[in-house]
């Protein structure tokens, strides 16, 4: 394998380039009779596609998704599931300058001397519209949660660069360009990206993700915890820089009688676990959190060097999303279903006939 490849028993395999005909992904061993659609994977897509507001990159992809294989009359079949993307608006001219330079930041560098040849087209492999299939299988992923265990996967914005979003009602999340739980704060952070876009920068953002309903006992307690497979899954998006499972790096500051979740016959009386103890749910919110870079493709003057090493200045013009964090959104949501679908395959498989005799108590106190 080569990386193209991530859960055991649900698997998703990614394959194309955003200057390719197409990008898409192969999802095996969804279990069968799941009814799914073309329009419910579109929903979710919707959701990441550029072009949506004057705060992302202008590309204007319609994203539409095609169920190539493993759906008949509706329902998936067991087989595998082929989704197909084509790309429809690529502009190669925007690159013709990164073709022999490396633009600070970017993967380009790196890229460049691990394969040691690049599509001059764009960014390949490393280009952060691969992460559009991510959100197609997820749209399957989330769907099959929601109906086997009610499972509800949301996320929503809590900083962009300095402005902190406070969390107010999920219920405005999906109406304001930058997933926000507070739409008090929205008119603060329009001044502040057209301020961003208008001195030719970019900055960083804070997501939170958030898994309600998950039951207890899914995950592994050595290598392939819960929490180990979550972090992994949020730190292979482009972009990501740290991610935080509950308390997070708070907990540096925390004492044993604060962090440590008190269990009562009513519920946990808090959640510092972020749902997860050991590798494995807990019962209560998977709650996690990530930074994310700002873009590195800034049309302000940056030093490089060309492909001989000599120095350079160079300016990286194009439909480049200020913030990439607020399109990031959807992506966390899709990446925190598949790995939550294949650790409950995982679970059923192994301890499905397990049976304890003491009661599960509520994720929290209500
Ligand atoms: C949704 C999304 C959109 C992105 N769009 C851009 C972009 O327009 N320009 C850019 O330079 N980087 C963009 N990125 C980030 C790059 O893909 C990423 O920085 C690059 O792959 C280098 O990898 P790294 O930052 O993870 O080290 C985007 C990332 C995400 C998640």
């Amino acid at each position: 394998m080569s990386g193209n490849t991530m859960g055991l028993l649900f698997t998703v395999t990614s394959f194309g380039e955003s200057h390719g005909p197409a990008i898409g992904c192969v999802v095996d061993g969804c279990p069968p009779g799941l009814a799914i659609s073309a329009e419910d994977i579109q929903q979710e897509l919707d959701r990441r596609k550029p072009g949506t507001s004057r705060h992302v990159t202008q590309r204007r992809e319609p994203d539409a998704v095609e169920i190539l294989s493993g759906v008949y009359e509706g329902k998936t079949t067991g087989t595998p599931i082929a989704l197909l993307i084509r790309n429809t608006d690529q502009r190669s001219k925007d690159y013709g300058n990164i073709a022999d330079t490396f633009r600070p930041g970017h993967a380009d560098y790196t890229y460049w001397h691990k394969y040691g040849v690049r599509d001059p087209r764009g960014g390949g492999r490393s280009s952060a519209r691969e992460t559009a299939v991510r959100v197609a299988a997820g749209a399957i992923a989330k769907k099959w949660l929601h109906e086997r265990y009610g499972i509800v996967i949301r996320g929503h914005m809590t900083q962009i660069g300095h402005v902190e979003i406070p969390f107010k009602s999920w219920d405005v999340v999906n109406s304001n360009p930058f997933f926000a739980a507070d739409e008090a704060v929205v008119p603060e952070l329009e001044a502040y990206m057209d301020s961003i876009r208008k001195s030719l920068d970019s900055v960083g953002a804070r997501l939170r993700v958030v898994a309600e309903n998950v039951p207890v006992g899914w995950g592994e307690p050595v290598f392939d915890r819960l929490d180990a497979d979550i972090a992994y899954a949020m730190m292979n998006i482009n972009a990501v820089k740290g991610v935080e499972i509950g308390a997070g790096f708070a907990s540096v500051a925390q004492r044993g009688s604060e962090h440590g979740d008190e269990l009562t016959p009513q519920g946990f009386a808090s959640n510092h676990a972020g749902g997860i103890l050991g590798g494995i749910s807990t019962g209560q919110d998977i709650e996690v959190s990530m930074a994310i870079k700002p873009t590195s493709s800034i049309a302000q003057p940056r030093r490089s060097i060309d492909r001989q090493g000599n120095p350079i200045v160079m300016e990286t013009h194009g439909r480049h999303d200020p913030c990439v964090g607020i399109r990031a959104t959807p992506i966390a949501e899709a990446m925190l279903a598949l790995v939550l679908i294949d650790h409950a395959l995982r679970h059923r498989a192994q301890c499905g006939d397990v049976v304890v005799d003491t009661p599960k108590i509520p994720g929290r106190i209500d």
